[in-house]
């Protein structure tokens, strides 16, 4: 007989109470019976849409309620350190959304901890690896189909910013999907980083620097470009052109219907990330709960949310001094090799 994995969702805001109600709609096996956000009030309305399921303000109440058997954690970066902690403490199974922390510090820290378990419990949510037309990409190259890699063109735009965005966090929260991305796809270490800070744009909020170029240099030569501009204003676009030696391929074009009507033709935007990745989602969701079925925690592990928080240190350096910024990175440890 199969059991149902009881999950403690920590942070109910935007993304959390979107993992809600995926893992009540789409995945199987799992239930949410412990839900935790010091927002008393929004944790309260949560928890009220799940049977049975206790409400928190405290995250270490949640993680410690009855029926816990593995912890979703969905509140800001900053926060992510003491959840972590607090679920390794008791040997649970985590899945956190990225970035694992904004700080390599915080990350190794964490990974220092999950080796003193001597087992992987945390899978890092970047969900991109779990989305169709980046896994085809991933395969394309794999398969040597455009030859080796070169460059990657990214786009990365959001609609608009949420009001607590700062120009730090274009990096950190938002490149840092990129960094993955570019890690996984090329198969490499990113070395360095430069940034580029045009004039910011009208449609900023005060002080906020947006848009930014970010260039990634990898350990195996590949240059990667990402333009990131979180207040674009017209929609959310996540593009990827990769260019190697005898061939270019490129996802996130988003025209999967094109219309023709009246003289004209034309497609739809995405508004947010829960449209575009919305598949992506429910399979990285699906994905880790049936690893934590099996006595596994698979997918992006903690050394990858380090590395990226290693870049992610090295690209706001970049961005302050305006000069290209080497990626101090530890030696990657035998567990996560
Ligand atoms: N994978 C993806 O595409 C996306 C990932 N994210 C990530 O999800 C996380 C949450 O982001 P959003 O939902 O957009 O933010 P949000 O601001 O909408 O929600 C965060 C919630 O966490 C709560 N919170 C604050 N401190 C907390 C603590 N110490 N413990 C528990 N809860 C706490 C807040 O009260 C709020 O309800 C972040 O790590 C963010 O980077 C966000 C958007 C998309
Ligand atoms: O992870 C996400 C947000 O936290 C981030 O702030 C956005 O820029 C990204 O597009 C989204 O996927």
């Amino acid at each position: 007989m199969t059991s149902t994995l009881g999950i403690a969702v920590i942070g109910t805001g935007r993304m959390g109470a979107d993992h809600v109600r995926r893992i009540g709609r789409t995945v199987g096996g799992a239930r949410v019976v412990a839900v935790a956000d010091p927002d008393g009030d929004r944790v309260k309305e949560v928890a009220a849409g799940l049977e049975g399921a206790s409400a928190h303000t405290d995250p270490a109440a949640a993680i410690a309620a009855p029926g816990v058997g593995a912890v979703l954690i969905a509140s800001p970066g900053p926060a992510h350190e003491e959840a972590l902690l607090q679920a390794l403490a008791r040997d649970l199974p985590v899945l956190c959304e990225k970035p694992l922390t904004p700080d390599p510090a915080g990350a190794l820290r964490v990974m220092e901890a999950e080796q003193r378990l001597g087992r992987r419990r945390i899978q890092v949510g970047f969900m991109r690896r779990y989305d169709a037309e980046y896994a085809r990409l991933k395969e394309l190259l794999d398969a040597g189909g455009i030859g080796r890699p070169l460059f990657l063109h990214c786009r990365h735009r959001n609609a608009s910013s949420p009001s607590f965005f700062t120009s730090d966090m274009l990096i950190s929260d938002s490149v840092v999907h990129e960094v993955d991305a570019a890690r996984w796809l090329l198969g490499q270490e990113v070395t360095a980083v430069s940034v580029l800070s045009p004039r910011a744009s009208s449609a900023a909020p005060e002080g906020v620097q947006d848009p930014q170029l970010v260039l990634l240099e990898t350990a195996g030569g590949a240059v990667v470009d990402v333009e990131v501009f979180v207040n674009c204003g017209f929609g959310y676009q996540v593009q990827c052109e990769a260019v190697g030696e005898h061939g270019s391929a490129r996802i996130g074009d988003g025209q999967a219907m094109v219309v023709q009507s009246a003289g004209r033709w034309g497609g739809e935007i995405p508004q947010d990330f829960t449209v575009r990745f919305a598949d992506a989602y429910d399979r990285q969701l699906r994905g880790w709960v049936a690893a934590v079925a099996r006595g596994r925690v698979e997918g992006p592990d903690a050394w990858d949310g380090y590395a990226a928080a290693a870049v992610s240190a090295a690209g706001l350096t970049a961005r302050r001094t305006g000069r290209r910024t080497p990626v101090d990175m530890a030696e990657r440890p035998p567990l996560y090799r």
